[in-house]
């Protein structure tokens, strides 16, 4: 049998040859036709060539998970402490660094493993589907039906629409005015024309630039196809050169925030151990019997469970998020950049208005009642859709096609169509002239604008017409302009080129209603520190109405057109944009310009879209968001998925992703500072004292109860001030916070070996080395609880509250704290009990120190630092 099953059929039929297979040649080849296949051949192949799925998506193994964590920065460099121990032969330090990396790296895998299967699962909600022509039987008539991707089989005959993706690798039997962005695939970020013909000789651009050939990977811009599939899965031309995984992403806000202080952090442990080693050698004169004892410095002073917290902290907020709102967040670190979100960027139609536009005026040139412009409009609208062959009209055209008259259209005959495309802004049908053999009238409808420059009209009449048409969008309605031309019939193709010299009809206009819930939504997101921006392909003064019904100040310089953003730089534009409420006549690239801006002037922009022409945006935004039934590759690309259309869940993913933020910059300011002040106090006293502050095992010991209770912020509730701004961990920031109260807790730590040199009568009896040990333990684990409980909110919010999972955690190391030097486990850990004469005053160390953390923190949040906060 001449099938697919010989060779790659990528191979067979894109492949090596120097000319495009022709339609027949490939429909032999894959023993398939234009009807496509029947449900038994379409089983058939599905066993034989497998899940048509990316080998990138498949799901990761726990083996591999513990694997992928043990390559985590940190934990590299614990290991490298751990083999530095085990070198010097220091067992006990090196088991217990061990014992740290085994136990992160099991919780972190498992952690990430839950989440991926979670995420699995709710990517699974939101999966694509395809159109596929299949039959029943042999003599049946082919069906078309929506398949999810991976079930589509080499031989099935597919339908490509507007905002579709190409589900694997096809030539096409069949196109309209395709077009297809294949960036993912050459980096080019232009639509690449596509048609059905054959042609012979090579392609430019190699493989991609065969027009007959569309690629998995790509996504349908303008225009319809029904194509042929050639290729599935692993076969495809994108998975053999990106294993499926497309264009690497610029780095994110989390990227830039926890990775940026993750690294900072690490090279701070590779420079404690030297330093340490340095100033013992030159002060004390000690040599490398100090190694140990710098190796668990270093270990001190890493937060070695944050990639556990931060793991936990995203997937619970994601996973509340699905089950209580609906809300699926398609990529983990996309919730911590939800919660960092400062300018939400909107388009206008479908998000502020509900979408459903209904005809409310048809008008002549003279701007007088004009019937005969609303039925050229049905015409462009019935035309486009029947010849293009459109899967459904879009709401515009079928507002048009309600309100025309169905017994004039009968009257019309379609010969061609150029379908609508967002960049031109144009829509075309050219049907023959009734009464008149031998002649076509072309029917552009489309853009005020866009229509006007190709009519054959004088400079002061399109003036007077553009005024005409703003008047019109001023009072919030949509405009629609009509143009007509008479042409010679032929049977050659019509391309843009033809729209030229038209004759101007008139404006059809439309009225949209306003979203209900977005006056109230819009108000919600300014309360919470969220500039909106709307982006728009509609007519300025439409949008600029639509946002002052809506309760948003417009001023008039406030809003945009975008042609004039060509013209600018990318910095006068990032300057432009922060002015600037309403970008208008947007193209899909004006869209991702204007959000790439905001975040090259230091914004954390989110974008919502549901359009083709959002597609750019969605992916140069930190974060795209998508309603659920938005086009397929607004959804694919897209970072955030609402299960509705309304604004209201922007607001709940908003604050999740707040949430989870706000519990990970806790963490990292409460661990930093504190495990800061330790290192501080632990060089000093160990150039203070004759002998080791602290033991190796010691420092281990006191870090393993300090990581097992900071997991608790994972689970945290933060207070609503949290919540009431974008948490956005800037690095800078967060330095300065962890060095000041670092100092801070140093000075506690230092108060307390006086109160330890004072309890045992003077400076000798500090030579008692495990009293000073079990002492300085004592203190460290107790100042640790003081720390999460007053760090992790505002003293308003420590008032009223319950104590919860980070309240309990601080009793549980106070506790261990107390009584582990008492207990036999101390004197395992070269510990002993301690006077009670230090008790009283390790407690009056204390209430010193809260109040001074206290006044500090008073002082930091009325700087204006506080729970760090936009711009
Ligand atoms: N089917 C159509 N036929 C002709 N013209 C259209 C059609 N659809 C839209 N237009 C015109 O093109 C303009 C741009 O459309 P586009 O789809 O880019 O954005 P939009 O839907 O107006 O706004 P948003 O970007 O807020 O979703 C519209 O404002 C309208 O004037
Ligand atoms: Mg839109």
């Amino acid at each position: 049998m001449p099938g697919p099953g010989s060779g790659s059929p990528v191979d067979a039929v894109a492949g090596r040859a120097t000319s495009a297979p022709t339609v027949l040649q490939v429909l032999r080849r894959l023993d398939s036709g234009p009807r496509g296949l029947t449900e038994a051949q379409a089983e058939e192949r599905a066993v034989r060539f497998g899940a048509n799925t990316l080998p990138a998506r498949c799901e990761a193994s726990w083996p591999r998970l513990f694997v992928h964590s043990l390559r985590d920065p940190f934990t590299t460099v614990l290991l490298c402490l751990g083999l530095v121990s085990a070198a010097v032969a220091s067992w006990g330090t090196a088991c217990v660094i061990l014992l740290l990396v085994a136990v992160s790296c099991v919780l972190r895998a498992s952690g990430e493993h839950r989440a991926d299967r979670s995420m699995a699962a709710l990517r699974g909600l939101v999966a694509t589907t395809a159109t596929v022509l299949r039959r029943a039987e042999e003599g049946d008539a082919p069906v078309a039906r929506e398949i999810p991707v991976e079930e589509v089989v080499p031989g099935d005959v597919i339908r490509l629409g507007p905002g579709d993706l190409v589900p694997a690798d096809v030539r096409l039997l069949r196109a309209y005015g395709l077009s297809v962005h294949q960036a993912a695939l050459t980096g080019e970020s232009a639509p690449v024309a596509k048609a059905a013909a054959d042609t012979t000789g090579a392609a430019y651009g190699g493989v991609f630039g065969r027009p007959q050939m569309c690629f998995q990977g790509s996504s349908v811009v303008s225009g319809t196809g029904t194509a042929i599939v050639v290729a599935t899965g692993r076969r495809t031309r994108f998975a053999a050169a990106h294993g499926g995984l497309g264009a690497q992403r610029e780095p994110s806000a989390f990227d830039r925030s926890v990775h940026g202080i993750s690294w900072i952090l690490i090279r701070f442990m590779l420079l404690t151990p030297p330093l340490v080693l340095m100033v013992n050698a030159a002060l004390r004169g000690r040599g490398l019997e100090t190694l140990p004892f710098a190796v668990a410095v270093a270990v001190g002073l890493t937060p070695e469970m944050l990639p556990v917290i931060v793991t936990t902290c995203l997937a619970r907020g994601a996973s509340l998020l699905a089950r209580a709102h609906g809300v699926i967040v398609k990529r983990l670190p996309a919730l911590h950049d939800l919660g960092a979100v400062d300018v939400l960027c909107l388009d206008k139609t479908g998000t502020l208005t509900k979408d459903r536009p209904v005809v409310d005026r048809a008008l002549g040139p003279d701007g007088e009642d004009g019937p005969e412009v609303l039925r050229w409009a049905a015409v462009n609208a019935w035309w486009t859709l029947q010849l293009a062959d459109l899967p459904t009209p879009d709401a515009l055209d079928e507002a048009i096609l309600d309100a025309a008259d169905e017994d004039d259209l009968m009257a019309y005959d379609g010969t061609a169509a150029i379908p609508f495309d967002p960049v031109r802004r144009l829509a075309t049908a050219v049907v023959r002239t009734p009464g008149r053999l031998g002649s076509h009238t072309l029917v552009v409808k489309g853009a005020v604008e866009a229509v006007l420059v190709r009519c054959a009209v004088t400079e002061d009449e399109r003036e007077r017409l553009l005024a005409l048409a703003a008047h019109q969008a001023d009072a919030g309605l949509r405009v629609l302009a009509v143009a007509t031309a008479e042409r010679p019939a032929r049977v050659r193709d019509y391309t843009p080129a033809d729209e030229r010299g038209l004759t101007f009809q008139g404006f059809v206009t439309l009225r949209d209603a306003l979203a209900p819930t977005a006056a109230d939504a819009l108000k919600v997101l300014a309360d919470r520190g969220v500039a909106v921006k709307i982006l728009t392909g509609d007519h300025p003064k439409t949008a600029a109405r639509a946002c002052r019904d809506l309760g948003i100040p417009v001023a008039s310089d406030s809003v945009f057109t975008a042609d004039r953003v060509d013209g600018l730089s990318d910095t006068e534009l990032a300057h432009a944009a922060a002015r600037t409420v309403v970008f208008a006549r947007c193209t899909p690239e004006h869209k991702a310009r204007i959000a790439t801006a905001l975040r090259s002037s230091g914004h954390t922009v989110g974008f919502l879209g549901d359009g083709v022409n959002d597609l750019p945006a969605l992916r140069a935004a930190d974060i795209g968001i998508a309603p659920r039934d938005a086009v397929a590759i607004a959804r694919e690309a897209a970072d955030v998925v609402l299960a509705e259309k309304d604004l209201t869940a922007i607001d709940r993913a908003i604050t999740a992703g707040r949430h989870s933020g706000g519990n990970i910059a806790t963490y990292l300011r409460v661990t930093l500072s504190s495990n800061l002040g330790n290192v501080i106090a632990m060089l000093t006293a160990g150039l203070l004292l004759p002998f080791l502050p602290m033991l190796p095992v010691q420092v281990l010991a006191q870090n393993l109860c300090f990581d097992a209770a900071q997991l608790a912020f994972a689970y945290d509730r933060p207070h609503k001030a949290v919540l009431r701004r974008p948490t956005r961990l800037r690095p800078r920031d967060l330095l300065r916070f962890i060095a000041g109260f670092g100092a801070l807790n140093a000075v506690a730590d230092l108060a307390t070996f006086a109160v330890l040199a004072f309890t045992l009568h003077g400076p000798d009896a500090l030579d008692d080395e495990a009293v000073f040990h079990s002492g300085w333990f004592t203190e460290n684990l107790l100042t640790q609880a003081l720390v999460m409980l007053l760090l992790r909110t505002g003293r308003r919010g420590a008032e009223g509250r319950t104590p919860g999972t980070v309240g309990w955690a601080a009793a549980a190391l106070t506790v261990v704290g107390l009584l582990v030097p008492v207990s036999p486990l101390g004197s395992f850990f070269g510990l002993t009990p301690l006077p009670v004469l230090y008790y009283p005053l390790l407690g009056a160390v204390l209430a010193l120190y809260a109040a001074a953390l206290m006044a500090a923190r008073t002082r930091y949040e009325r700087l204006g630092a506080g729970l760090r906060v936009g711009p």
